[in-house]
Formats: C-alpha cells, structure tokens, sequence
C-alpha cells in the first residue's frame, strides 16, 4: 500500500470503542507517549498549542471515576437523578485502561478567536484516536457524563476561558474490526467549477 493507500484505510477503520468492550490489561507507557506525541502534531492557527491532556491511569482511574460519581450526583436536578446511569459513569473509568481528559487552554492571543483554539484541540484529538486504531487499541471521546458539568472545570483547575472538551477513553479490544456507517460524502458536497 502507498501513503495515501495506508492513510485511507486508518482513517476508515478508526472506531469508537466503548468501555465495556475493553479487555482486561493497560496499554503500556511507550505507546501512551506516541498517542500525546501525535496529538502535539495538530495543526494551529498562531501556534498557540491549546490542547491539555490530564492522563489517568492506575489508582488514578479511581479517583477519576469518584470525580464522575460525585459531580454527576452533585449537580444533576434531583428528579433527574438515575441510580443506574450514576453507576455507569463510575464504572466507565474502572473499564479503561487510561483516559485522556481534553482541554482547551485559551491563549492570550486576542486575534485567535475561542473557536478556533477547539478546532485545533479537536484536531488533536484526531491524530490521538487515529494513533489508538494504529496501535490496536479502541477509544472514544465522550462529552457526556462529568463534561457536561461546569464544576468540572473546578476538578481541572481550569479558568474561565478554558474549556474542558471531553474525555477519552482508551483501552485493549478484541482483534476483529467493527464496522461503521456514513453517508456518501456526494451528499455533503458542492462542486464549484
Ligand atoms: C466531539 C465528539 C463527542 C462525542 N461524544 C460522545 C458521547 O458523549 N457519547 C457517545 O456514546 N459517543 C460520543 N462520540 C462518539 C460518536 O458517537 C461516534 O463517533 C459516532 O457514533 C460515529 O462512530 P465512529 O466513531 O465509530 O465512526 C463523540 C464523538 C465526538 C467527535
């Protein structure tokens, strides 16, 4: 296969994988260290490098999974409060092997609008889940759970013009691909000639 042949076929085989997919066993160090140095590689606009990754791994799985429980349970009406879905937020850490979070650190560059600084950060995140299907790894990036809560940004130290984008699970999957589903890209197209 050629660059473009290689790069094609990663692109499309890229999945989200779920934690409770995951088999048991951590990815090891030096492969965590290639999927945050390719997330260094995103592109930027201004060279502000927004992206932060808080990693955690072992013991730390724990405590991220306690943060998640109690935020939710903080901060959910509580109405809307379900057992069952508090009991899947704290275990979705406790099913990982790591999990990235992903945050946004604004820059103080006025002429670089908010958005553009996720953008980059999304680009980021990009070139880490691409890396984790390279690997033989699955992952996801959820934005659901502890993310949709500003207290969070309190857990992160963040300040006010941060954002924290989501966390990214990762774990070890089983060797057998899935398959995905989109819809032709004709449709999302218009040629201008
Ligand atoms: C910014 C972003 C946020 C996402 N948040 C969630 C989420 O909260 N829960 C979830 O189940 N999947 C989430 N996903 C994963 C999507 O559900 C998934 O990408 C989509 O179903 C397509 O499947 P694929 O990634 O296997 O191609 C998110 C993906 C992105 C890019």
């Amino acid at each position: 296969m050629n660059k473009a042949e290689q790069i094609s076929s990663l692109i499309k085989e890229r999945r989200s994988y779920y934690p409770h997919e995951y088999l048991e066993g951590e990815i090891p160090q030096d492969h965590i260290d290639m999927i945050l140095e390719n997330a260094n590689w995103a592109p930027n606009h201004g060279l502000t490098e927004p992206w932060r990754f808080f990693v955690f791994e072992k013991e730390g799985l724990k405590a991220l999974s306690e943060a998640q429980g109690n935020i939710y349970k903080d901060n959910i009406p509580e109405e809307e409060f379900e057992q069952a879905r508090y009991e899947k937020l704290v275990k979705l850490p406790l099913q990982s092997s790591h999990v990235i979070a992903i945050i946004m650190k604004r820059g103080n560059n006025p002429k670089i609008p908010k958005i553009e600084e996720v953008e980059a950060v999304a680009c980021a995140v990009q070139n880490m889940a691409l890396t984790v299907t390279a690997l033989g790894y699955g992952g996801y990036w959820s934005t659901g759970g502890m993310v949709k809560f500003e207290q969070s940004k309190e857990f992160f130290g963040l300040g006010e013009e941060d954002e924290f984008l989501g966390l990214f699970y990762m774990g070890k999957i089983p060797s057998e691909n899935k398959t995905g589903k989109r819809k032709d890209i004709k449709e999302k197209v218009t040629w201008v000639r």
